[in-house]
C-alpha cells in the first residue's frame, strides 16, 4: 500500500464514521479497526499500531463526554494527534548553525540512497548560503567515490576521497580536517552501506564515528524497507548515536509505513524526505503538514513556503499594488508563469495543496 493509499484508507474510515447518525463506541471501534488494518498493511510495526489504538480510546472516553460535545471532531483530533505522535519523538534533532563547522555523518543500509541524499543535503544548504563539503568514506563499494565526485562536481560542492586508500577512518579524518581548515561549515561524511548482520562493517562505522566525532548522525532509510525497518534502524542506533532520519524514495510505490517504525526505533525525528533522483527532489519534513496531507487535508504551510521561495518577500507588496490598480500587464503574467514553473513539477505543487 503506497502512502497515498494509506491516507485514502484513513480518511475513508473517518468519513464513514462521520456519516453515522450516532457516534458511539461501536462506530469508533469500527473506525479504529479500519485505520489499524490500513497501518498494518503499510508495514507500520504492530506494537506501534496497538499503542495508538489504546491511546485514542483513552482520549475519547464516551462516559466522560457530555452531550453536545462534537464527538466527530474529538475523534478526528485524537487520530491526528496520535499519528503525529508516532512520527514525532518529542525532541528536535541537532541543527547545524551556518558559519560554525559541523560534521554530519550519513549511515544506512546498502542502496538506501545515502550518496544521493548526501549531495541533496549539501545542495539544499548551499542554496541557503552555507559552505558545505562532501567526504567519501565509502571504500567498500567500487564506484562510490566516482558517484559522489560526479554529484559534487555537478553541484559545485568541494569533495574529498581516494581511489588508493582502503581505510575509511583515515579518509574520513583527513577529509574532515581539510574542510575545517577551509572554513566549510557543513562537512558531510558519506559511509558505505551495511546490514545489521555485517558485524565487521558495523564496527568500521563505529570507528569512523569515533574518529570524526560527528555533531549529527543521520540514518538514511529507503521508504520501501517495510517491516524490517524497526530492527535495522535499532541496530544502527545501538552502534552509533543516530540523531535524525531521512527517508528516501517517497516518490516510488513504497508502503512508507516503515518510516513510522524507524522513528520509534531510533527515537529520532525525520528531518527530510527524498522524492526523486534529482538533486532538488528533497523536502524538509514537518510532522503536522505531513499528517494533514496523509489525511487529505492538504499542506497549506508547505504551499505557502513554496510561494515565498519563488516570489521574494520584497517583491510581494509591489505585485499586490499593481494587481489592485488593475495594472496586470503581459510582462507580469510572464513573470508569474515563470514563478509557477520555479515551484517545480506541477504535480508536486498539486500534491501540496489537495488538488490531486
Ligand atoms: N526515485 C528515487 N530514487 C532515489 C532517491 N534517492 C536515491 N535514489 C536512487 O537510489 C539508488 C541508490 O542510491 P545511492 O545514493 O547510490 O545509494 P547508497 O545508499 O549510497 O548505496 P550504497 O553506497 O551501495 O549503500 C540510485 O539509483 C539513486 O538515484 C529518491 O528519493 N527517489
Amino acid at each position: 500500500m503506497v502512502l497515498s493509499e494509506l491516507g485514502g484508507s484513513i480518511s475513508r474510515a473517518l468519513q464513514q464514521m462521520s456519516n453515522a447518525t450516532i457516534i458511539d463506541e461501536k462506530v469508533l471501534n469500527e473506525c479504529l479497526n479500519e485505520i489499524t488494518r490500513a497501518l498494518l498493511q503499510s508495514d507500520v510495526q504492530f506494537k506501534l499500531v496497538r499503542d495508538m489504538q489504546t491511546n485514542i480510546k483513552k482520549l475519547v472516553n464516551f462516559d466522560d463526554l457530555a452531550a453536545g460535545h462534537n464527538k466527530r471532531k474529538i475523534i478526528q483530533q485524537a487520530i491526528f494527534q496520535e499519528l503525529c505522535k508516532m512520527l514525532d519523538p518529542g525532541k528536535p534533532s541537532f541543527t547545524p548553525k551556518k558559519g560554525k563547522a559541523s560534521v554530519v555523518m550519513f549511515v544506512g543500509l546498502q542502496g538506501s540512497g545515502k550518496t544521493t541524499t548526501c549531495t541533496k543535503y549539501a545542495y539544499y544548504h548551499q542554496k541557503k548560503g552555507w559552505k558545505p563539503a562532501l567526504v567519501c568514506a565509502d571504500t567498500f563499494r567500487a564506484g562510490a567515490f566516482d558517484q559522489l565526485k560526479q554529484n559534487a562536481t555537478k553541484a559545485k560542492i568541494p569533495f574529498y576521497g581516494s581511489y588508493m586508500e582502503s581505510d575509511p577512518v583515515k579518509i574520513a579524518v583527513e577529509g574532515v580536517e581539510r574542510f575545517k581548515k577551509e572554513n566549510c561549515d557543513l562537512i558531510i561524511v558519506d559511509t558505505s552501506g551495511r546490514h545489521k548482520q555485517e558485524a565487521a562493517l558495523f564496527e568500521e562505522m563505529r570507528q569512523v564515528s569515533e574518529a570524526t566525532r560527528p555533531d549529527l548522525v543521520i540514518f538514511v532509510m529507503d521508504s520501501s524497507i517495510g517491516q524490517a525497518a524497526f530492527d535495522q534502524a535499532q541496530a544502527f542506533k545501538q552502534s552509533v548515536a543516530v540523531g535524525a532520519v531521512i527517508i528516501t524514495k517517497m516518490d516510488g510505490h513504497a508502503k512508507g509505513g516503515g518510516a513510522l517504525s524507524a522513528v520509534a526505533a531510533t527515537k529520532s525525528p525525520v528531518i527530510f524526505i527524498g522524492t526523486g533522483e534529482h538533486m532538488d527532489e528533497f523536502e524538509v519534513f514537518d510532522v503536522k503538514p505531513f499528517v494533514s496531507r496523509l489525511l487529505g487535508m492538504g499542506d497549506w504551510s508547505g504551499f505557502m513556503d513554496k510561494i515565498h521561495e519563488v516570489v521574494p518577500m520584497d517583491q510581494q507588496p509591489e505585485l499586490l499594488q499593481k494587481l489592485s490598480e488593475g495594472n496586470f500587464t503581459l510582462r507580469i503574467m510572464y513573470e508569474q508563469f515563470q514563478n509557477i514553473l520555479k515551484m517545480g513539477p506541477i504535480g508536486q505543487v498539486c500534491h501540496l495543496s489537495t488538488l490531486h
